[in-house]
C-alpha cells in the first residue's frame, strides 16, 4: 500500500518506529543504524529504515504540532508500525530537571486541539507501559538525569496576550511542556498500538522563549544524543521481549 502523505511502501515499514520532530534529528538516529535506506522526504516528513542489532527500525520526522504529526502517526499504523516511541525536546517545568536533562512521558496532558477533534474531554493521553519502563531503563544506564512522569502537550509555542496554563500543571506535578505527545498517545490508544516518549530538556517552559530559545547548545545536543540511544536500545529490548 502506498501512503500518500509519507510518500512510503508500507511494505518498507518495519513494526517499531521512532519519530522525532526534526527531519535532521531523523537523520542523526538513522546514522546509529546499520543498512540505512532513506526512503522519502516530503513536506516535514523524512523517512528512513534500518536495523539495530539485527532488529529493523523505521524513523520518520513528523514536524513542528500535533495535526501535522497526527498525520504521520496515521499513516505509520496505517502501514503497519506497532510501537512508536517519540524522540523530542521540551520545555522544562522545575529546576530539579534543569536542561540536559531526560524526561519519559507515563501521561500527558492535551492541552492542544487536535485529539480534541478525536476523543471525549476526559479520555486521558497515556503511553504504553511496557514502551515506558525500556525507554526509562536505557535511559537510565546512561550517564545524567532522567525522571518519568506527565508531560503537558500544547499548540502554541511563542506565548500571545493569554497566559500559558504552566503555572497550574507545574504546581500540580507536571514535568515539561512540548507539542506532540498527546496526540501520539490518544492515537496509539484509538488504533490499538503502543507509543511512549522521551523529551531532552532544552530550557524552562516559562521562560520568554521569544528571546531565550536555544536548542542548539552542548548541553541539548548531549541530551539528545543520550535520548535517541535509550530509545533504540529500548526498541531493540522490546523486540527481544516481544519473540
Ligand atoms: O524537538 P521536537 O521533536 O520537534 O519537539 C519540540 O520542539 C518543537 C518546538 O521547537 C516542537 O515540535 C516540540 O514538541
Ligand atoms: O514545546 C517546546 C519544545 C521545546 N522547548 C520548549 O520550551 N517548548
Amino acid at each position: 500500500m502506498f501512503l500518500s502523505i509519507l510518500q512510503v511502501n508500507s511494505e518498507d515499514l518495519t513494526p517499531y518506529a521512532i519519530v522525532c520532530g526534526d527531519p535532521f534529528r531523523a537523520e542523526a538516529i538513522s546514522r546509529k543504524l546499520d543498512n540505512v535506506r532513506e526512503l522519502s522526504f516530503s513536506r516535514e516528513y523524512r523517512t528512513f529504515v534500518g536495523a539495530k542489532d539485527g532488529v529493523p527500525i523505521t524513523i520518520v520526522s513528523h514536524g513542528v504540532g500535533s495535526p501535522g504529526a497526527a498525520v504521520c502517526f496515521e499513516e505509520l499504523i496505517k502501514g503497519g508500525v506497532k510501537t512508536l516511541i517519540r524522540v523530542g525536546t521540551a520545555g522544562s517545568y522545575s529546576a530539579d530537571v534543569p536542561p540536559g536533562s531526560l524526561v519519559v512521558s507515563t501521561a500527558a496532558v492535551r492541552e492542544e486541539g487536535l485529539t480534541r477533534q478525536l476523543v471525549p474531554h476526559g479520555f486521558p493521553a497515556v503511553a504504553d507501559h511496557a514502551v515506558t519502563r525500556a525507554l526509562y531503563q536505557a535511559a537510565s544506564e546512561s550517564d545524567g538525569l532522567v525522571k518519568q512522569g506527565i508531560t503537558v502537550t500544547l499548540d502554541a509555542f511563542f506565548q500571545g496576550v493569554e497566559e500559558f496554563p504552566h503555572r497550574k500543571y507545574k504546581q500540580a506535578g507536571a514535568l515539561a511542556v512540548e507539542m506532540e505527545i498527546a496526540a501520539l498517545y490518544v492515537i496509539a490508544s484509538l488504533r490499538g498500538v503502543r507509543a511512549g516518549a522521551i523529551v531532552a530538556l532544552d530550557g524552562y517552559a516559562d521562560a520568554d522563549l521569544r528571546e531565550v530559545y536555544n536548542p542548539h547548545t552542548d548541553v541539548v545536543s548531549g541530551a539528545i544524543e543520550r535520548e535517541i540511544d535509550a530509545a533504540i536500545r529500548a526498541m531493540v529490548k522490546l523486540h527481544t521481549e516481544d519473540n
